[in-house]
Formats: C-alpha cells, structure tokens, sequence
C-alpha cells in the first residue's frame, strides 16, 4: 500500500485485537458485552452492514442479537422493543440501522432509546453532552477519523480543519470533535460559495458530501492531510470517495482511501462504544 494511505482495515485490525483482549478481561468480571442491533427492511447495503456488525461482536466476543423486521412494521412495534431492550439489564447498546423506511419517524425511533445505551450516539442527550464537552457516547464514523488521525500521528491542535458536510452523523460532529482538539473548524456545506476558496486552506480536510470524486487536485492545500467519508458508485458501478484520490494522491501528505478507510473504522467504534456501555453500567474503570 502506498505509504501516503492511512490504512483504515489495518487500523481497525489492531484496534479489535486490543478490544479482544479487553473483553476478555471483563468476562473474567462477569461481564460479557452484548448489543441488540434493529433492522427494519431489506436494504441490501443495511443488512451487509448489520451482518459485518454481528460478525465484528462475535470476533471480538461481544454478544449480539439482531432483531429484524418486515419494512412495512410499524412504528409502535419498534417502540415497544426498544423500550423491552432499555429495561433488559443484560442489554448494553442498541442500536437502530439506518435508513429506516419512510413511515417511520427516526427521530422519534432514536429518541427512544435509553442514552446510557446509545452506542451509536445520535440521542440528543449524548449530543448535547458531546457538546458541552462532557462524557457521551460519539457516533461512530467521527469517532474512527479521530483515532484514524492519532494513529497516523496527525497532530491537531492548532491546524485548520475545513470540513465539507454538514449531517449530524459524521459533518457536525467531526468539526466539534476537531474543535474539542484545538483545531481552528471552518464548516462548508451544500450552500457555500466558491467551495476551493475554503478547501484549499485546509490542513485537515474532511469531506462528507455523497458526492463521487468532488475534490480535485487543485482543490487541496499540498501537505494536506484528507479525510474521505465518501461512498459514492460512480458511473461503472465502482465504489469510490468523494475524493478523487489517485488525482490528489501526489499533493497530500496523507489520505484516506476508499474502500479501506474511514468505512472499516465505523464498526471497530461501535465495538469500543459497547465495550464502554458495559463497563460504566457496571462501574469497570
Ligand atoms: N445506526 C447506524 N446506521 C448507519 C451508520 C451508523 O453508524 N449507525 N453508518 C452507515 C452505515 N454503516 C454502518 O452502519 C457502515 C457503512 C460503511 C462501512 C464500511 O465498512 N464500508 C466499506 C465499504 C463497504 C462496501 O464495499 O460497500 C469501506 O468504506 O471500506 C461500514 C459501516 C449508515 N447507517
Ligand atoms: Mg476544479
């Protein structure tokens, strides 16, 4: 692999084999992490990523148990087993795969959920408490770019970190997260004009936008260091970025790839976050 490529699967490799470990040592405490995971439908991308989830708990010997239901089940019916999993103490995380069908209100669906099981920290509770700088679940796609970064050595306090998104999943958070980090955050977005004029200041770029290979060479800083949260099919079904890596590749000192990258980082996080629910419910430091 080329040595400019943060290396998410290798990153991710080493980061369960620590985890491994550590439930191991919980286990000898009697605690054994368990996750429940709700899948409402038959997207094919949402139940790979359910099943890659329940494959990553039992690697790593969390337990897990995925309850899936029919798309057109409604709303109610997942309330009442989220509310059956929020009082069940063996049950750590949950967590609902998104996106859900349509006539089901997310919001609602996420609000319900117990905060203290929120591995995927998208309650309001643990936003406002991320935001406040307090102890909160992180979602698990901004919670990977920052290991991914540690672990690539990329130091960020100080350095000018222009993120290009703006969702609550991955956009709003990494720019708090970096802020909480000492980098100054510049946030642009669907609306901004003359989206270059920003990129191009970035020394930590990261881009979040669903958009295949929007960044270009000349649309980065050279020595920039590039996040891709891209994944987008471009027009011959290939899975790409929203960067066009090969073409910035000789600019940057360092970039994600995609596939291979931040993607493979989501899952390792909401292993670390279920580890975590476990270990305060059961007062583990
Ligand atoms: N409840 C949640 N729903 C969704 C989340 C989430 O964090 N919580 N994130 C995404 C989907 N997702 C996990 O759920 C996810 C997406 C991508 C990957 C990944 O490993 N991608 C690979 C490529 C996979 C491929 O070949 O298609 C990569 O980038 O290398 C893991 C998890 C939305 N929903
Ligand atoms: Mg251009």
């Amino acid at each position: 692999m080329n040595t400019k490529l943060i290396d998410g699967k290798e990153i991710a490799k080493k980061k369960r084999s620590e985890m491994k470990s550590r439930v191991v040592e919980l286990k000898r405490l009697g605690v054994q992490p368990h996750l429940a995971v709700i899948l409402v439908g038959e997207d094919p991308a949402s139940k790979t990523y359910v099943k890659n989830k329940e494959k990553a708990c039992q690697e790593i010997g969390i337990l897990s148990n995925v309850f899936h239901y029919e798309t057109d089940t409604d709303e109610r019916t997942i309330l009442q087993k989220i509310e059956q999993l929020n009082s069940d103490p063996a049950i750590h995380g949950i967590l609902v795969q998104l996106p859900l069908p349509e006539h089901i209100d997310a919001k609602k669906i996420i609000r319900a959920i117990d905060p203290k099981k929120d591995v995927d920290g998208f309650h309001p509770i643990n936003i406002g408490k991320r935001i406040l700088g307090e102890k909160s679940f992180i979602p698990c796609t901004p919670l990977g770019i920052i290991v991914m970064l540690e672990e690539a050595g990329v130091s960020i306090s100080g350095k000018h970190a222009v993120v290009v998104g703006r969702s609550n999943i991955v956009g709003k958070p990494i720019g708090q997260l970096l802020l909480d980090k000492d980098a100054t955050v510049t946030y642009c977005h669907s609306k901004t004009k003359n989206l270059k004029e920003y990129t191009v200041q970035a020394d930590i770029l990261i881009v979040a936008v669903g958009k295949s290979r929007l960044i270009k060479a000349d649309d980065v800083k050279e020595g920039a260091v590039v996040i891709d949260v891209g994944m987008n099919r471009d027009e011959n079904g290939k899975l790409c970025g929203d960067v066009d890596t090969l073409e910035v590749l000789p600019k940057v000192s360092r970039i994600t790839p995609v596939p291979g990258g931040v993607g493979p980082m989501t899952i390792t996080m909401l292993l670390a976050n279920t580890i975590e629910a476990a270990k305060t419910v059961h007062k583990i430091g």
